[in-house]
């Protein structure tokens, strides 16, 4: 099979993108090729597999796979990506649209022009934090914010925020010394998190900066999370160590995300987009 494809990332946390406005995939053949392409020697490399779909409710939709073959809810990353691509190939009018993602509709603003989508603004919805639908164990109604938290010999103090999916947050004193590597592998797969979660480490370095790292459910570390840094924001000002209302920015690996939350109602995250490679993914499955 001979499969159209598009890579994009956002501050290097990059996906292979497929568009089903132009090509068809089978629902079961998702798994494997997100598998597929994400190998970088069989395959293309990428952190997942993320498909730009027809959709009833929105004018555009996203489906997001980790490099392990798992669906996810949501990608930050990817949205601002799946935006640039949908603007850049008129599959939408407007500069301002909503794209459907697995968690809900989102939307998203780009900037730039229509040949060259510079940087996307996404209005990224509430933060959900009652523990049960993070989901984490313990009592269903309560918030996760700077609980104790045993991971290993580490003693942690934990802050859970689900952006459609799950993020376990911890604030360090050093990014340098975070256990991303020790502790990330274990805490992802943690059976207090039932569905899993992404694991991010931050150091704040004043009421509006920070550093960022991140363990990715499904993906290892990754170069950026949009949806880790949001909930790294959200985690922030709950624990008191920034303000409402007010950007942050975000230093992850591959770069900065600007990231706000107004009280009591969205979070807002404006980031690049980058594409580039486009060609055809040669994909003989169960080659
Ligand atoms: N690994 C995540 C999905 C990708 C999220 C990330 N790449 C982003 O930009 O938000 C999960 O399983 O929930």
């Amino acid at each position: 099979m001979d499969i159209p494809f598009v890579k994009l990332h956002g501050l290097k946390n990059s996906y292979i993108f497929v568009d089903l406005f132009q090509f068809q995939l089978e629902e079961e053949s998702l798994a494997p090729l997100a598998i597929a392409v994400a190998d970088r020697n069989t395959g293309i490399g990428s952190d997942g597999l993320i498909l730009i779909h027809p959709s009833d409710t929105c004018d555009v939709g996203m489906r997001i796979f980790n490099l392990d073959g798992s669906e996810a809810m949501n990608c930050g990353n990817g949205l601002r990506c799946v935006a640039k691509y949908a603007y850049e190939n008129n599959i939408v009018e407007s500069d301002t649209f909503t794209i459907q993602t697995k968690a809900g509709q989102v939307e998203a603003q780009v900037h730039g022009t229509r040949a060259h989508v510079q940087e996307v603004t996404v209005d990224m919805g509430a933060p959900v934090l009652q523990r049960e639908l993070i989901p984490m164990q313990g009592a269903p109604a309560q918030q996760v914010v700077a609980e104790d938290f045993q991971a290993g010999e580490e003693q942690l103090l934990v802050t859970a925020v689900s952006m459609g999916n799950p993020h376990a947050v911890f604030f360090v004193d050093n990014i340098d010394d975070a256990p991303l590597y020790t502790q990330g592998p274990v805490i992802t797969n943690d059976p207090r998190f039932p569905d899993g979660v992404n694991v991010e480490f931050i150091e704040m370095l004043s009421n509006r900066e920070m550093h960022f790292r991140v363990w990715e459910r499904g993906s290892g570390v990754t170069q950026a999370c949009g949806t880790g840094a949001c909930a790294a924001v959200v985690a922030a000002i709950l624990n008191g160590k920034a303000p409402y209302g007010e950007e942050v920015t975000v230093h992850l690996s591959g770069g900065d995300l600007f990231i706000r939350w107004e009280k009591d109602g969205s979070v807002w995250m404006r980031g690049a987009a980058e594409k580039t490679v486009s060609g055809t993914f040669h994909w003989e499955r169960g080659a």
